[in-house]
């Protein structure tokens, strides 16, 4: 069973395609305006539109308004929520979808007490901590800070290329990779090379 995958990020149709077919399990549709990789809901339901089903259309907020969230619910296919800010527990529970918590990791970073509080959450997304910046940063950090073995599913992202997936893969065996910035040509926008050989790298690992 190979390693999952989310490519995240996704503005344009024909990157979101070229993701599916070369094998991603899951895309991500960011709904966080200050991000390059903003997609407001008319962008976003067409990209959706084009989804396959088994693949999975992840909806990423950072702190929305509970409303914010319902509209997108309620307007675009989602399949999954993603929550990359400091959302608590009963806020991302409170929508009745699977979700998945962002966490900006630390050395220090209890990650125990937070599958605690979000223990009914799909997965946790270990993500690089930088003061100020939500996620996308494009930068790693440190993998040994993961335990080998969690009662979560552990989504690894940061800072993830073609160049270290295998790498990732080995070091932390996550039950899934989610990559951004380390497959576009500039932001926001998809290098299909650099997707195919991402995919490539992760299926090398069976
Ligand atoms: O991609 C963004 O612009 C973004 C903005 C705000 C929160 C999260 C964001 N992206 C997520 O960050 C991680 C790592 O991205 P990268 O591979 O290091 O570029 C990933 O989960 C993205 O979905």
């Amino acid at each position: 069973m190979r390693t999952r995958v989310k490519i995240c990020g996704l503005t344009r149709i024909e990157d979101a395609l070229q993701a599916v077919n070369s094998g991603a399990d899951a895309i991500g549709l960011v709904f966080y305006e200050p991000s390059p990789r903003y997609v407001d809901i008319a962008k976003a339901r067409e990209i959706a539109a084009q989804i396959p089903a088994f693949v999975t259309v992840t909806a990423l907020f950072v702190n929305p308004s509970k409303e914010q969230v319902e509209q997108v619910l309620s307007e675009v296919r989602i399949d999954l929520l993603q929550f990359h800010g400091q959302e608590p527990g009963e806020f991302c529970r409170q929508f009745g979808r699977n979700y998945i918590k962002a966490v900006p990791m630390r050395e220090e970073t209890d990650l125990v007490q937070i599958a605690a509080e979000f223990h009914d959450c799909s997965g946790l997304l270990l993500d690089t901590y930088k003061p100020g910046v939500p996620g996308g940063t494009g930068e790693t950090f440190n993998w040994q800070w993961i335990p080998q073995t969690f009662a979560k599913p552990i989504i690894l992202a940061g800072g993830l290329t073609p160049e270290n997936a295998g790498q990732a893969i080995e070091a932390v065996h996550p039950w899934a990779l989610d990559v951004s910035g380390g497959v576009e040509a500039s932001k926001g926008i998809k290098s299909a090379e650099k997707i195919s050989r991402f995919m490539q790298e992760v299926m090398r690992r069976v």
